[in-house]
């Protein structure tokens, strides 16, 4: 699918109707009508205006008789950056504070109570350069920075959660730079946050120039409306890293990446990982792609023999919220700014879970005997041969 194709759903309503789309959308995700939820007039009309994609759908537990059920609107924002590379740090970053407002606006507007955004969302994702000027000075305080005190007004005025992916200053040690997620409480206080646990090491992306493995561990931020965390982008290759989340009582897995379609970024895996670590750890997953092109004032090579080049490709959008189940709703486009909204019922976690029994089955003892023996030096894989050729 090369930029011009809106989304792989287009692709599919565009070519079946009637029945064979249902029998699609059943196979593929997961449930023959997709409970698509209206949004009011004029999130519509501000959508239109500011030439984003608007879209909500519903995921609805089983009435319990014990529990109320516990929905919660989360949104998920996807966007191009609106500025050139080559303006001043605070100007690219004005623009795109701006940009994003309008989509947040709009958020608030739904009553969304979480919000997350894309990996890095408030930069362009500039260390496919290697150059350390300008772009490290995008880095800012979690807890202080611009971004961080933007978005307190904006959780307080909307009574909303929202997680932050940016490049960490830490200023309390000697100024080194992290990829951290900030989770801001709908009090306007930082609640918590968490640094990327995986770096990768692959095509362009060559994020380990700029900072190293986070050291925080695996939170889970207890916030009014739900247990949340967030594995940011590469660590969405890591079933351990979904485990782990898991494990911490998340009901909410967000997933804010910056990929592209190329094989460092796998569109045909994208669609895959997220649904799959909601279907092993039986929580809901958000995962959320930059938009665009990002076109950078210097060449830079991939050390594959192949012409230097100025952009890293195509980031593909194609966010999604996928339910403990396995059921997934369309994404958004591939090529647009967008606001997706889930209506959620946290409910379905513990159903789907007395359910499956993926957890009562998990044996996670022997894991750790194993893996607690694989981390040895010495240690010889578990291979059986056929004896003498017998
Ligand atoms: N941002 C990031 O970690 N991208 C790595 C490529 C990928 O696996 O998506």
């Amino acid at each position: 699918m090369d930029s011009e194709t809106q989304s792989f759903e287009t692709l599919i309503s565009n070519n079946l109707s009637g029945r064979d789309l249902e029998e699609f959308n059943r196979i593929y995700f997961g449930r023959r009508d997709n409970h698509e939820v209206r949004v009011k007039e004029s999130s519509a009309a501000a959508a239109r205006e500011a030439n984003f994609e608007i879209a909500a759908y519903a995921f609805p537990a089983k009435k319990e008789h014990t529990r109320p059920p516990r929905i919660v609107k989360v949104g998920i924002i996807q966007h191009s950056i609106p500025a050139p590379t080559d303006l001043p740090i605070n100007d690219q970053k004005t623009a795109i504070l701006e940009k994003v407002k309008k989509i947040i606006d709009v958020a608030g507007q739904e009553g969304v109570n979480i919000l997350c955004f894309q990996e890095l969302w408030n930069m362009p994702f500039a260390f496919c350069t290697r150059e350390k000027q300008p772009w490290c000075e995008f880095a800012e305080s979690a807890e202080e920075g611009q971004t961080t005190r933007f978005l307190r007004e904006l959780a307080v005025k909307y009574a909303m959660v929202i997680v932050s992916s940016i490049l960490e200053r830490d200023e309390a040690h000697a100024d080194i730079l992290w990829n951290t997620a900030v989770v801001i409480s709908d009090t306007g206080n930082v609640i918590g946050k968490h640094r990327k646990n995986h770096i990768p090491r692959v095509g362009d992306f060559n994020e380990s120039n700029y900072y190293m493995e986070g050291n925080t561990g695996h939170p889970v931020f207890a916030t009014r409306y739900g247990k949340i965390a967030i594995n940011i982008c590469f660590g969405r290759h890591h079933p351990l890293n979904w485990m782990m989340f898991g494990l911490n009582g998340a009901d909410i897995v967000f997933n804010p990446s910056a990929t592209i379609a190329a094989d460092a970024g796998s569109e045909y895996m994208w669609n895959i990982e997220a649904r799959n670590a909601a279907i092993t750890n039986c929580y809901f997953t958000a995962a959320i792609n930059r938009v665009g092109y990002e076109q950078f004032p210097n060449e830079f090579t991939s050390a594959d023999g192949q012409p230097a080049h100025k952009d890293l490709g195509l980031f593909y959008g194609s966010s999604y919220f996928c339910g403990p189940d396995g059921v997934r709703c369309p994404g958004l486009s591939r090529n647009k700014d967008g606001l997706l909204i889930g209506v959620l019922d946290l409910n379905q976690n513990r159903q789907i879970r007395d359910r499956r029994c993926y957890y009562m089955t998990q044996r996670l003892p022997m894991y750790v005997e194993s893996l607690s023996k694989v981390v040895e030096l010495d240690y010889k894989p578990q291979v059986v041969h056929e004896k003498d050729g017998k």
